[in-house]
């Protein structure tokens, strides 16, 4: 079987390269009219017509949301009585405000349409496979809002799967990087506006609202865990200086290394939030986001399988230990076992600023996304085909959950402040 797996994995990375250019041309038209989270509605469709032209693919073009798609191969080979085995790939499109695709998710959809491309011409070879096969990609968005994967899971989008993969553009290869767990929230304070300097007594200050609340968080920083984060914008600050500001917006992402700790941090904020309400005689709304974002649940033998193929095609891996952002792929890997990898793309540029946004639309980023589709392909290869790897990374994911519900059975969600 090695000596077969070997070639169906170079069949998998030939058919990638055969296809370079039109996926360089995928991930170009969406790099080119970046569009925000929900509002993709050009990648989205160009992504449906590249999945809808190639051979074989059954394409759900709206699939449980507007902008998200399924792509499926399959199911191929298989005798009687043996149990399906689903291999999905992600897709992910939207882009930033203002600054485009300055997180490289162009590339994310390319690396997913690549994989699974990848993996189909590996396995469209006819063999008689052991047991019957299908390949998914789901296209999934907003994740840098609500995060489209959140609302697909909760309709049921991932419970067919059972393995998931996606891979981030970044500054190096790294099988993982810490990414945590993140609850957003906006809020609004109200109060009463009046002339600025004529009487400005009558007025109720919300801009002084949203300062003291900014200042308020800043100062509780300190008394924060070195790894959780806090950073939040002025949104709306008033639209006049002679007219005391009646309305100010701010908006707040709360994170931490683990979902559990998203209360605790809740409470701390909303205390200077409302401090700021009394403080100014405002009146307060906080509309915390619908999703909260899960940690990543790590599957070594995944990750492991996949730095074997990575290093057999040239990447340097490197261990991250900072914390970093956050995806909504962490609460996919609470259901199903999954990797979510990071791939260097040809530039020392970092993700969310201008110089990103020019990296992952440049030539040069091209041969790193393929290699990474390529390593993808070859990872699914030997979940399929490796004896017993399945198995042991199925194993392994219900390891981590059982895991995981000791820890929330012994530490409950809980929203304090400690007094002392
Ligand atoms: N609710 C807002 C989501 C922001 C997600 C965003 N994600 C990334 O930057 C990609 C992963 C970083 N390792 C974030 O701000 O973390």
């Amino acid at each position: 079987m090695a000596e077969k797996l070997q070639a169906l994995k170079k069949q998998a990375c030939a058919s990638i390269d055969e296809t370079k250019d039109k996926l360089h041309q995928l991930a170009d038209a969406i790099w080119r009219h970046p569009e925000l989270a929900f509002e993709e509605r050009q990648a989205h469709d160009t992504l449906v017509r590249f999945f809808t032209q190639e051979k074989g693919w059954t394409v759900d073009a709206h699939y449980k949301l507007e902008t998200a798609f399924r792509a499926t191969w399959g199911p191929v080979g298989g005798g009687q009585g043996e149990s399906l085995v689903n291999v999905g790939f992600l897709c992910e499109y939207d882009a930033l405000p203002a600054i485009g695709h300055a997180c490289g998710h162009n590339l994310i959809a390319e690396t997913g349409a690549a994989a699974a491309l990848g993996l189909r011409a590996a396995l469209e070879s006819g063999e008689a496979w052991p047991m019957p096969i299908k390949v998914t990609v789901l296209g999934t968005p907003a994740e840098e809002d609500e995060g489209g994967k959140i609302d697909l899971l909760r309709e049921g989008a991932f419970e067919d799967l059972d393995v998931v993969f996606m891979a981030h553009p970044s500054q190096e290869d790294a099988t993982y990087i810490p990414d945590v767990a993140e609850h957003d929230v906006v809020i609004k304070y109200h109060g009463r506006a009046s002339h600025a300097s004529a009487y400005p007594w009558e007025g109720v200050n919300a801009l002084d609202a949203a300062v003291m609340a900014y200042t308020n968080v800043s100062v509780l920083r300190q008394q924060l865990k070195p790894d959780w984060r806090i950073h939040g914008i002025i949104r709306h600050g008033g639209v006049k200086p002679n007219i005391i500001p009646d309305y100010s917006e701010l908006e707040y992402y709360l994170r931490t290394p683990s979902y559990r700790d998203l209360p605790s941090i809740k409470a701390k904020v909303e205390a200077c939030f409302q401090a700021a309400a009394l403080a100014t005689g405002c009146t307060v709304e906080l509309l915390f986001a619908r999703n909260q974002f899960y940690e990543i649940v790590r599957n070594h033998t995944l990750e492991d399988l996949y730095e074997k193929n990575g290093k057999s095609l040239g990447m340097n891996f490197i261990t991250v230990k900072n914390s970093s952002g956050s995806t909504d792929f962490g609460n996919v890997t609470h259901a199903v076992p999954g990797i979510h990898p990071y791939f260097y793309i040809g530039s020392e540029a970092l993700n969310h600023t201008p110089e990103y946004t020019a990296a992952s639309g440049a030539a040069e980023a091209q041969f790193y996304t393929l290699r990474t589709a390529k390593a993808l392909a070859m990872t699914a290869l030997d979940v399929l085909f490796s004896p017993g790897a399945l198995d042991k990374v199925k194993q392994e994911f219900k390891e981590a959950k059982s895991r995981e519900e000791k820890e929330t059975k012994q530490k409950p969600q809980t929203a304090t402040i400690e007094k002392s």
